[in-house]
């Protein structure tokens, strides 16, 4: 799915090389694209139509920052659209909790994660807002989920309310609300049984708990992997029970949350958590930036494009792009890009901005590679003479000792560092012949998981594999193109050739 997204995204990129302006035309072009990525995030039809619209008047006629080319522009005003859309008013991890004991009633369908999210939350609140909880199960119809409950309850320190056989759904409520009174507690969690589909006496049932608690928040749990579906739950419940937010669970799995804006826009009830992994502590506050690039499958790559565009001048950017154009990339050109990285939090940093790549982040810092490998790398450029920054083909074996020496490195570094000077360089004049929206989508391509660019995040032995050979030294041959097209598209361009967990 990444990767036709990545293609449309990079075929809209493609149209709009045009500068000044953005035309009626291109806006019009570039949003059919976003129109059917939205509907592939399983953004439901209606809602993908009017957000569409609404963008399409926004983004026509705006002027085109020079630094950045139309379709980013593009991708960012949608972008920020989404962000509008998705962002509810409050603060979405605020739950009204106070007057205590307050009832939180948690409803959704049967294996949304209800159970798993309310103990979630009664952790959550009790370690960050120092509340005493009480979780009850009101499944009558499944033993086996009362006592998943109390197994929870006893592993993150929550209690939970006593279970009696034979109580109904309603009198389980009542002594929750009882014990929860009586017992000083500050919040007292619902957990309602689920059904397969929306039914009448799901909806009886817990309309009548409904009015026996009254409880102050009702969290609909929704699966984040159902699509299309959720918006008709959403839509069910909320009509039945009266909805105060939702939590999305399962957004660890590679669905991408379309889900939430449909049921943001058709309901307008706010998404107040994220379930992000079976772990009790899997559970975190809605922020609607990092949907909104889920969604339109970029990562956090707007706010690499951001990042990119702080950090370096616009100038110096146009001047990049011309030389790569030509084929020309230097040792001073490495260097400035290696210095760029830096600027951008180095390879941590960057490699925490790309959609997935968190977990590879990870294994890097516990693989021990850090930022010294590029300050070295500084370093033997900066012992060259301007010679032979200029030309590195001078560079033979005693202009090498030379230079190692000057930076107090082995020889062996140098020779790393020339050869992934020649890959990107190789990379550099591929990429200038194919312009600029070529590059961006090669870019794009290698960032979105294009085939081999990436390892497979759920195979432990290829996230090792990658973090080995990044550890081996991104002058060993990292593929040779690190943030190639930085300079010249505010994109990191040459990542498509880091070939991650590829052997080369
Ligand atoms: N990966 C992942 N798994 C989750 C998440 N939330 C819940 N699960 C898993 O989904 C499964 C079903 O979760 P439950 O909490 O039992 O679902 P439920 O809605 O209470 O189901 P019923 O009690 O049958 O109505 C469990 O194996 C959970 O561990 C999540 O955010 N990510």
């Amino acid at each position: 799915m990444f990767e036709n997204l990545s293609e449309r995204l990079g075929g809209v990129f493609d149209r709009l090389t045009k500068q000044g302006a953005l035309s009626a035309e291109d806006v019009k072009a570039a949003l059919r694209e976003v129109r059917v990525a939205l509907l592939e995030a399983d953004v439901s039809l209606p809602v993908a139509r009017d957000f569409v619209k609404a963008v399409e008047a926004k983004a026509t006629g705006q002027a085109v920052t020079k630094s950045v080319t139309p379709g980013q522009q593009v991708v960012k005003i949608v972008h920020d659209a989404l962000i509008d859309v998705l962002r509810g008013a409050e603060d979405p991890g605020a739950l009204k909790i106070d007057n205590p004991p307050a009832p939180i009633l948690m409803v959704g369908l049967q294996g949304s994660g209800k159970t798993t999210t309310t103990a979630k939350l009664a952790r959550r609140l009790k370690e960050r807002e120092k509340k005493r909880v009480l979780m009850a199960s009101l499944d009558t119809n499944r033993p086996a989920a009362m006592e998943q409950l109390a197994i929870l309850g006893t592993q993150i320190g929550v209690d939970t309310l006593p279970i009696v056989k034979g109580e109904s759904a309603v009198q389980i409520a009542r002594r929750a609300k009882q014990q929860a009174t009586l017992g000083g507690y500050d919040v007292y969690m619902l957990d309602t049984a689920g059904r397969l589909h929306i039914d009448e006496v799901l909806m009886d049932e817990v309309q009548a708990v409904r009015d026996v608690a009254k409880p102050r928040e009702t969290l609909l749990v929704v699966d984040g992997l159902t699509g299309q579906d959720a918006v008709n739950v959403a839509t069910e419940f909320d009509a039945k029970v009266g909805v105060t937010g939702v939590v999305l669970t399962r957004m660890d799995g590679d669905g991408r949350g379309g889900a939430a804006l449909s049921m943001r826009a058709v309901t307008g009830k706010p998404i107040r958590f994220v379930g992000l992994g079976e772990k009790m502590d899997a559970l975190e506050t809605f922020e609607a930036e990092r949907i909104a690039g889920r969604i339109l499958g970029m990562g956090d790559i707007v706010a690499l494009v951001e990042k990119a565009q702080e950090t370096l001048e616009a100038e110096q950017a146009e001047r990049m792009m011309k030389r790569f154009q030509k084929g020309l990339f230097n040792m001073n050109d490495l260097k400035s890009q290696l210095e760029q990285m830096l600027k951008m939090g180095g390879m941590q940093g960057i490699m925490g901005m790309m959609p997935g790549m968190g977990k590879l982040s990870k294994q890097m810092d516990e693989a021990g590679f850090d930022d010294t490998v590029l300050r070295r790398q500084i370093a033997l450029i900066n012992s060259m003479t301007k010679k032979e920054r200029a030309n590195p083909d001078l560079l033979q074996a005693s202009r090498k000792k030379r230079i190692a020496a000057g930076a107090g490195l082995e020889v062996s570094e140098v020779n790393k560092l020339l050869k992934m000077h020649r890959q990107m360089a190789d990379m550099m004049k591929k990429m200038g012949k194919m312009g600029k929206g070529g590059m961006l989508k090669q870019a794009m391509k290698g960032m979105m998981g294009g085939k081999g660019a990436m390892p497979d995040m759920n195979d432990p032995k290829a996230m090792e594999e990658a973090a080995k050979a990044l550890k081996s030294g991104i002058g060993a041959g990292m593929g040779g193109g690190l943030p190639g097209g930085l300079g010249g598209m505010n994109l990191p361009g040459g990542l498509s050739g880091l070939g991650f967990g590829k052997k080369k």
